[in-house]
Order: structure tokens, then sequence, then C-alpha cells
């Protein structure tokens, strides 16, 4: 890609006392949206925390268009840039969806009223709620609650878009309608979306980011990280113990990933599989962005 990238990341590293959540991560993100994906505790809510400029970094720099959150001025122009939804957004309940939004915007300085009102029902449509703007937050629905917490992040019309687990807790038709607003989302900007939902990044990203404690394992396109385990993927009777993983299906085979024997059955593999093969202590691989 030719296009100069949103995020440039070098070397992020980050401890806990003995634990490295970031350790040495380096990327770039560009326009559209990026899946990261990765097991729990790989630090994907720690690079985000990062990045939405909340914790720093121990070492490692980043830059987000350009300018270097390490300075005042460029922390106001990088927080000016982005959005951000956290893993778990502080709702207030009570207020309805209109308010709730509004308030973040007052948070967000924009101070006059009618043009911020504007905004509030600009990004309410935007995630298509505009139906139900004037009721309680505690009267929605999981999906539609996820929803007013993205319209919150995409007021001021954000570059960079960073979204924990959005859809972690919602019911397909949910996610299938928050990937509608994601893929929206991603026109023109920026968006790194952190889940654990291999489908979510198969059917909606352009590129993918794996890491697994603290460190990138892989980055590069989703059919690069399906391609990983092309003919690593076979049928058998009975569970293979050669396979690194490998579990019955609902027709009654074995579906075994890993290295196959001679004359294995082989399977289209999918984008799951060559993650798993990827956490499964593969070389690490990071294509050329
Ligand atoms: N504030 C903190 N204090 C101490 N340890 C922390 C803190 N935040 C994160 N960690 C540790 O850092 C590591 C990375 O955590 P992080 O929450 O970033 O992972 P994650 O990939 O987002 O996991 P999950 O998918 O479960 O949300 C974990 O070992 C976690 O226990």
């Amino acid at each position: 890609m030719t296009t100069h990238p949103t995020v440039s990341a070098s070397g992020l590293t980050l401890r806990y006392g003995g634990t490295a959540a970031l350790d040495d991560v380096s990327f770039r993100l560009h326009e559209g949206v990026t899946g990261l994906l990765g097991p729990n505790g790989a630090g994907k809510t720690t690079l985000l925390r990062v990045l939405a400029t909340a914790v720093p970094a121990d070492r490692g720099a980043f830059t987000v268009l350009g300018h270097d959150p390490g300075t005042v001025n460029g922390r106001r122009e990088v927080r000016r840039r982005l959005g951000y939804l956290p893993q778990t957004p502080g709702f207030h309940a009570d207020f309805t969806a209109f308010a709730f939004v509004d308030y973040v915007a007052i948070l967000k300085e924009l101070t006059d009223r009618a043009a911020r009102h504007r905004e509030v029902r600009r990004v309410l449509e935007a995630v298509d709620l505009s139906d139900v703007r004037g009721k309680r937050i505690k009267r929605l629905s999981g999906g539609m609650r996820q929803r007013v917490a993205l319209a919150a992040a995409l007021l001021g019309d954000p570059d960079l878009l960073l979204l924990d687990e959005p859809t972690v807790g919602l019911d397909p038709e949910q996610r299938m309608r928050f990937r509608e607003v994601i893929a929206e989302a991603g026109q023109g900007r920026t968006v790194l979306l952190s889940t654990h939902q291999t489908e979510d990044v198969a059917m909606l990203c352009r590129r993918v980011i794996v890491m697994a404690h603290g460190r990138v394992r892989f980055e590069g396109t989703p059919a690069e990280l399906t391609a990983r385990a092309a003919g690593r993927v076979w049928s058998s009777a009975e569970r293979d113990p050669q396979a690194r993983a490998g579990w019955r299906t609902g027709l009654g085979a074995f579906r075994n990933v890993g290295d196959p024997p001679k004359d294995a059955e082989l399977l289209e593999p999918t984008l799951e599989d060559g993650y798993l093969l990827v956490l499964d202590g593969e070389p690490v691989e990071v294509a050329s962005a």
C-alpha cells in the first residue's frame, strides 16, 4: 500500500510487574478495518489503551497521522483525531441515547449547543439509532447499547477508531448489524477492531494483526492468515494424534489442524484454522504493509 499510514508504532513495550503486556510491538495501520486477534491476556486491550493515550508505554513510540503523543501538543492532536470504544463503556443507564451521546459530546468540548445537537443526531443516524434516540439506555438491547457507545466514539468524525471487543455478548443478528455499521465506519477512516471472533475478521477486515503474550505473531491480510492453514486441515474418522487441534464436527468426522499424514483427506481451511496455527508456535511472519 502506498498511502501514508494513519498509525505507525515501533517497539511499544509495557510491563505490569513481571508481565509484559506489550513486548516490542511494531505495526502500521492504514485506512480500512484492521482486526486485532489474540487469546485472553494477549495484550489487545493494553495496546488499544496505549493508542488511545489512556496509558503511556514504557518504551517505544507511535504516531497518529504524524502526531507524536509523547509531546503535550501531539497528545492533544492525537486525541482530537481518535474515537475510542472501550471494553466496558461507562453508561449512565438512566440517560436516553441522545442525552448520553450529548453528554460525551460536551466532554469532547463541542460547546455550541445547536452544532453539538446536530452532530449527536448525525452519529446516532450513522449507527441507525435515530428511532430510539429518546429511549433510556437501560431499555435498549445489548446490540443497541453497543451502537450507542459506537455513536459516541464517532463524534467529531475521528480519523482513527479504536474498538475493543464491541461484538462481545451480541447474538448473531445483532453482530451482523454491528458489522454493517463498522464496515460503514471504516469507509474513509482507519479502524482497529479488537475481537475474539475470527468470523468478524474474515467478513469485515482488510488486514489482521494476531497478538499473543504481548507480541505480534502475524500481520497481513485475512487471506494470508487463512493461507497459513492451506494443506494443513484434514478430516478423519478418529481424532488424529498428530493434530495440533482436532474436534468432532456435527457430521461425526474429526476436523484436524496441524501437519497431516500422507493421503489425508484435506479440507478447505478457514481463517480460524490459520489463527490456531499462528498461535501454536508457528514462526512469526510479518507481511509487509
Ligand atoms: N492494570 C493492569 N495491572 C496489571 N496487569 C495488567 C493490567 N492490565 C493488563 N494486565 C496484564 O497484561 C496482560 C495483557 O492484558 P490485556 O487486557 O491487554 O489482554 P487482552 O488481550 O485484552 O485480553 P482479553 O481478551 O481477555 O481482554 C495480561 O496478562 C493482564 O493480566
